[in-house]
């Protein structure tokens, strides 16, 4: 058994990017160009890296990037003032308020101000419902970018048990939801679970979201399983113990190069999707 995958999300992330340049040229020629406003609340170092590295993939592509910088000691008044007014511009597509904020602004609350059909990120409890119910507009991106490297390399879920640990609103659960609705089998793990090592061990399909550097070590895995690592720590590691799961995977995502690329190219999408959306 020698044919090991490595899942390539660089290669993904420039089909699906591909797949968007002429739906951006056609919306130009309709007078709209595609456009995503990213609120950062605070100093985060890494926040901050974050949403350049989207306004940037938004800028190669032709899609309009705005971004709002708001001091840490903001007030959750004062961010939902910039969310409404944000609602309320009809020359915005997509708002994408970058987690996390600090402490003393009620995130539940600015997540549920964003609109709907704004909601590129899939934050709100509403897009987060229509997700789990099997429609809607826009599932968060990570959730989505791990379902489309799946299906790219054409990884069957039906009947497969996919084992998610990680029950975190933007990752965790929403990609249990889509799993499930796409007919896997899907025990959804976190930090309460007494027996992980044992339940990774009966996994076809492992998604690792639980914000620990290499927590999943190899020993863990079944042989053959296939690895989708959605964390990404300082020092760019991920969620699993990349050689010893590699070792045992049949297939595995790499970081970086995995989910990251993936996850911007969704948001890009879906603020594509919504700009198409006010032509019709
Ligand atoms: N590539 C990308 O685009 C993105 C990557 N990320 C990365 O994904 C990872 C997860 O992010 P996020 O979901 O936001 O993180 P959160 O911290 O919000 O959630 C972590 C989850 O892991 C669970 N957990 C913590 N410790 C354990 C444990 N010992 N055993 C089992 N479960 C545990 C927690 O359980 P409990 O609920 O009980 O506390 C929680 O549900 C991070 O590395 C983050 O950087 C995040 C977003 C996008
Ligand atoms: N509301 C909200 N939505 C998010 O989607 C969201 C968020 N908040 N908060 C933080 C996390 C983190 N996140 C990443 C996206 C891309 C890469 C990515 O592209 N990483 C590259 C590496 C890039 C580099 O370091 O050069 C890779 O893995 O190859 C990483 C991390 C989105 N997040």
């Amino acid at each position: 058994m020698d044919n090991k995958i490595i899942l390539d999300g660089q290669k993904v992330s420039t089909h699906i990017r591909e797949e968007l340049k002429p739906r951006i040229e056609a919306l130009k020629a309709n007078g709209v160009t595609p456009s995503l406003v990213t609120i950062l609340v605070g100093d985060d170092p890494s926040s901050a890296t974050y949403v350049k590295m989207k306004g940037n993939a938004c800028e190669r592509l032709g899609i309009k990037s705005q971004k709002i910088h708001l001091p840490k000691e903001t007030t959750t008044e004062e961010l939902l003032h910039t969310i409404y007014e944000l609602n309320n511009d009809t020359t915005v597509h997509g708002i994408l308020l970058q987690h996390p904020v600090p402490s003393q602004i009620d995130e539940r609350k600015a997540f549920e101000a964003i609109a709907l059909e704004k909601d590129v990120d899939g934050v709100t409890s509403w897009g987060y419902g229509q997700t789990a119910l099997g429609f809607g507009l826009y599932p968060s991106c990570t959730p989505a970018a791990i379902l489309n490297i799946i299906d790219y390399y054409n990884i069957q879920l039906q009947g497969k048990h996919a084992v998610v640990v990680g029950r975190s609103p933007i990752l965790g659960k929403p990609v249990s939801a889509l799993l499930l609705n796409r007919n896997a089998t899907v025990t959804t793990c976190h930090s309460y679970t007494n027996n992980l090592p044992e339940l990774l061990r009966q996994a076809d399909i492992v998604v690792a979201a639980v914000g620990k550097p290499e927590f999943i070590k190899g020993d863990w895995l079944k042989e053959g399983a296939v690895v989708l690592d959605a964390g990404y720590n300082p020092g760019n590691v991920g969620d699993v113990e990349y050689n010893s799961c590699y070792e045992k995977a049949a297939a595995i995502t790499p970081v970086p190069g995995g989910v990251g690329p993936v996850t911007i190219s969704m948001l890009l999408k879906h603020t594509v999707d919504a700009a198409e959306r006010t032509l019709s």
